[in-house]
């Protein structure tokens, strides 16, 4: 991420401990999980032992049925108990794991959450996505799978490498040599692999994001026929994520396939020195039997770990991607329960030398100073890009000035708890985000605990009763994924009575330029009325009559506040805003001339 410390410098053994850190659940009981997996282990081990006493028993004192009847049955209890350990090991490893992973799910959810604006545009959202979702889902499998197999493979590599010294060193020789070539290649192939999953994680974000794009943008995409175009994004994606994925399973193949070479020539050279040995006398024939037993109880583990140890790195690059998520620092950050409380009262706001860049950019606003008084009404205007969304944004700290301060209420914003600033500073953007649910629902996002009475109230008191009562279901009626069941005018209403709920002391505006019919125009008119009414309110203004109501407009250019008075001080002054002004009649008179022309 652009601005995080930086885990792509962190070893595989560094992201593992981090990421065990930051999912502490997933250490809980470790200890008994891992004897459980030692015992399962070791008892895996006892059939060839059970098969090496019993034909070298027979052989040298003839077949005892009831002292085979007893090997059969202790292998047998063993062998089950075997199977319990196993078991056991598997679901304590899959709850740890399931705690630990929701605990990573969480704090990368809530921090994504905590990124500031900044951050999440820069950050394609599919991308930011794919984090939370597929990243974690691959640790989740190397934690409860691949992890855990590594380690019991291991663990019975050593065990059948102990039993195996243990009836001939000189075989165990031959079998370790035939398989230090494969494991010395591993060095060569580790850091090749980690790349390429490195480059298949970061192709499945980036093709998410080129999927979400066009889903959420499906309108814009019909309006302008760039179907073909969207789909040769998607289609790229998609190819880029496959090519990567085939490169990766290439070295995964040749790995896996080295470990089977190695297996079979162990076998086969354990069988002739084995067989050669015991011709000369040093080794019985249940030895050399079981020992064919023991190679395989080694070369089963190999090829596994060094299949499971490729999947690994893709879980480690996974891994690496969430933790470098997660340890993005916030840069609004929170100043949580101790920050300032506002009071429930009308409040002023003063910028002190204010300069704000977006990363990477030169500053877009500068020395904005400037007080705004309780309950005053501000209208901001300027040309498009002069800077007014930024200053909204600023003082409602979606984002932190480059330098200098901004007071709401006497307080710094950076020391104001979110909790107390998001009740009394509300934004109400131009186009307010509704959700897939009833118009109740959407309402009690600006009051959580509201009663439908409550509802209807606030709805009456902006004077909009007359339209609640034209809605099919009234307060029950869904409103669409978006709300694209109502029109863009009744959004805006949506908007303005959620807002009204949240009852807050300083409202920042972003006034809705989009042409709504004009009976619902005079209902937002009235309503916004209300709503401002008593209050702070910043509006940026995009009409003629906003801008003439207001108590003072501040008039933005190239990133400055040029001039700041009423209308009818500026309109006269021959400066920028009379120039705006000028064009917005013009406008006005054209928009006029065309409803009396249809
Ligand atoms: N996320 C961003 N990253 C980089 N630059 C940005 C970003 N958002 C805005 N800008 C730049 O900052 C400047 C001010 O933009 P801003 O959106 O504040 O203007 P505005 O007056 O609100 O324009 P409009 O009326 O069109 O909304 C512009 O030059 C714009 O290109």
């Amino acid at each position: 991420m652009s601005s995080g410390i930086d885990a792509r410098d962190l070893t595989a053994w560094q992201i593992i401990r981090k990421g065990v850190a930051l999912s502490p659940a997933l250490r809980d009981g470790i200890g008994v999980t891992l004897l459980l997996a030692a015992l399962s282990t070791v008892g895996s081990s006892v059939v060839p032992i059970v098969i090496q006493v019993m034909v070298d028993r027979g052989f040298e004192s003839g077949v005892d049925r009831s002292e085979v009847w007893s090997y059969v049955a202790g292998a047998a209890v063993i062998v089950g108990l075997t199977g319990a350990c196993a078991y056991a090991t598997k679901v304590r490893l899959f709850v740890a794991s399931e705690r630990g992973l929701a605990q990573l799910r969480i704090a990368a959810f809530r921090h994504v959450h905590d990124l500031s604006m900044l951050t999440q545009s820069s950050e394609r959202r599919g991308s930011l996505v794919s984090r939370v979702t597929s990243d974690i889902d691959q640790v989740s499998l190397f934690v409860q799978f691949t992890g855990m197999m590594i380690v019991v493979s291991v663990g019975q590599m050593l065990v059948a490498t102990v039993i195996m010294a243990w009836y001939s060193w000189q075989l165990t020789i031959i079998v370790w040599v035939c398989f230090l070539p494969l494991l010395w290649s591993l060095r060569y192939f580790q850091p090749r692999l980690s790349a390429a999953y490195d480059h298949v994680r970061q192709t499945v974000g980036e093709m998410l994001a080129v999927i979400a794009e066009p889903v959420v943008g499906a309108s814009v995409v019909r309006a302008y026929n760039i179907e073909r175009r969207t789909q040769q994004r998607i289609d790229g994606g998609i190819d880029t994520n496959l090519r990567a994925n085939v490169r990766a399973q290439r070295l995964v193949a040749v790995t896996f396939a080295a470990a089977g070479v190695a297996g079979g020539l162990a076998n086969a050279s354990v069988i002739v020195v084995g067989v050669l040995l015991g011709v000369a006398g040093q080794l019985s024939m249940g030895t050399v039997i079981a020992f064919a037993f023991l190679v395989s109880l080694f070369v089963g583990p190999v090829q596994i770990a060094t299949q499971v140890l490729t999947e690994a790195q893709n879980a480690i690059a996974s891994w690496r991607r969430v933790i470098d998520l997660v340890e993005t620092p916030a840069d609004v950050v929170d100043p949580g329960p101790s920050g300032a409380t506002l009071p429930h009262e009308s409040l002023g706001a003063t910028f002190r030398d204010v300069q704000f860049g977006y990363p990477g950019g030169s500053l877009v606003l500068h020395d904005v100073d400037v007080s705004l008084d309780a309950r005053e009404r501000i209208a901001v205007v300027g040309e498009t890009g002069s800077g007014k969304t930024t200053f909204a944004k600023l003082l409602t700290r979606l984002m932190d000035p480059t330098s200098g301060s901004i007071l709401v209420g006497g307080h710094d914003l950076r020391t104001i708890s979110f909790d107390s600033l998001r009740r009394r500073v509300v934004m109400v953007p131009q186009e307010g985000f509704l959700f897939d649910a009833t118009l109740a629902a959407n309402l009690r996002y600006g009051k959580r605990d509201a009663t439908d009475g409550e509802l209807v109230e606030a709805i009456e008191k902006l004077e909009l009763r007359g339209w609640l009562d034209t809605l099919p279901d009234g307060l029950a009626s869904e409103v669409g994924e978006r709300g694209e069941s109502l029109s863009s005018g009744e959004r805006q209403l949506v908007a303005l009575t959620r807002a009204y709920l949240a009852d807050p002391d300083l409202l920042v505006l972003d006034e809705a330029t989009s042409a709504v019919d004009p009976q619902t125009e005079m209902r937002a008119t009235r309503a916004l009325e209300r709503l401002l009414s008593g209050r702070t309110s910043v509006t940026i203004a995009h009409r003629l009559s906003t801008a003439e109501v207001a108590d003072r407009i501040l008039v933005f250019d190239a990133g400055r506040i040029v001039e700041q008075g009423d209308h009818a001080s500026l309109v006269t002054a021959s400066g920028v805003y009379t120039r705006l002004h000028a064009s917005w009649v013009a406008q006005s008179h054209l928009e006029s001339a065309a409803r009396l022309d249809t």
